[in-house]
């Protein structure tokens, strides 16, 4: 039995009279498995994500959810063997290269970046040591897990130095002697500053991102995609969106409304017993700050709300 067909088998794939269901591999447990729970959950799928189990079957749509480590994902997807992955940038990016470099299949599709993993790809450098660009690393050793996203970066800067590869516990090679430095994934710089490092050169930007796979699906399936993705668009717009409502004075109203962010059209409604004054309603593409509510009050504005929104369409 081929791999193909055991996964299909495993996870349900379309037999006679079934439709096909949708699979989609996310991370088991890290960084990513929470938020991709949580942004299934805004979608509105139904899934019990608190056991172990290698695959979940979504309650009220035609999916599976198969759980696996990150580093897997990217194949998964550009081998057909899932329809859909959410995987971080950097993991891709670097299976990407590793299967270019070696004349395999690396293709896939970018649904849409993600709100969630963010982090870059940095070398980083003893903390003591100085740093004169690049050509400071030529004829050292940088550990990594890396290694393509590394060799590119090195190649473009025209630096000739060598990496040693290390799949955990990066930052500690250089105390350890095993590297001169590491190239490692740095979000706040708390793991570089406890390990005496400092960071000298950012070579990737990292988020997670959702991609597909380029086998064609039946049309129900891939209906079934494109629903998915405006439903996690809506989830992520409503994220970064507010329902904004107060009182302005109608002298005030253009002023005020070119200070709320991205707000088209809003909804203007009196105000019982107030000739001078209106409601105003908006819904904003970023968070009001509390400068701007400070100057939206200068103007005259009050009863300045500032409301979460939970879904958006259209
Ligand atoms: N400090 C960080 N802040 C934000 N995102 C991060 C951070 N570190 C890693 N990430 C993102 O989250 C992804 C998963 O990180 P995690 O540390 O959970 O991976 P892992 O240990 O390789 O997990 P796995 O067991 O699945 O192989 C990374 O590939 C990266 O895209
Ligand atoms: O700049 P910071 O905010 O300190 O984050 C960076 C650290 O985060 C990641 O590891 P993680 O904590 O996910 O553990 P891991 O090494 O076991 O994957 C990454 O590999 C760094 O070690
Ligand atoms: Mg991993």
């Amino acid at each position: 039995m081929t791999l193909n067909q055991t996964s299909n088998q495993q996870l349900g794939q379309a037999t006679p009279n079934t439709q096909a269901r949708l699979r989609i591999a996310i991370q088991k447990s890290g960084r990513l498995a929470d938020e991709c729970a949580t942004l299934f959950k805004g979608a509105g799928l139904k899934l019990n994500l608190r056991d172990q189990r290698l695959l979940s079957h979504c309650q009220n749509l035609p999916i599976d959810i198969l759980r696996v480590r990150d580093d897997d994902i990217p194949g998964l997807v550009m081998d057909g063997v899932v329809d859909l992955g959410i995987v971080g940038e950097n993991v891709l990016e670097e299976e990407r290269l590793e299967r270019c470099a070696t004349n395999r299949s690396a293709e896939f599709a970018t649904l849409r970046r993600l709100d969630f993993g963010g982090c870059r790809l940095s070398i980083a450098i003893d903390k003591d040591a100085q740093y004169q660009g690049p050509q400071s690393l030529a004829g050292t050793r940088i550990a990594t897990t890396y290694p393509y996203l590394l060799q590119r970066y090195l190649d473009n800067a025209g630096v000739n130095a060598s990496s040693c590869m290390l799949k955990g516990s990066v930052e500690v090679a250089p105390r350890a002697g095993l590297a001169d430095s590491i190239c490692d994934l740095v979000s706040t710089g708390a793991t570089l500053e406890a390990n005496g490092l400092k960071e000298a050169e950012v070579i990737f930007r990292s988020k997670a991102t959702l991609i597909q796979s380029t086998k064609v699906l039946d049309t129900a399936t891939q209906e079934l995609v494109d629903k998915l993705l405006t439903r996690i668009n809506g989830v992520i717009q409503a994220k970064e969106s507010k329902y904004i409502m107060l009182h302005a004075p109608k002298a005030q109203l253009e002023q005020v409304i070119s200070l709320l962010p991205g707000a088209e059209n809003p909804t203007i409604l009196p105000l019982a017993d107030d000739k001078e004054r209106v409601a105003l309603h908006a819904v904003s593409s970023e968070t009001l700050f509390w400068d701007t509510m400070e100057e939206l009050k200068a103007l005259g504005a009050s009863s300045i709300l500032v409301l979460p929104i939970e879904k958006m369409l259209g």
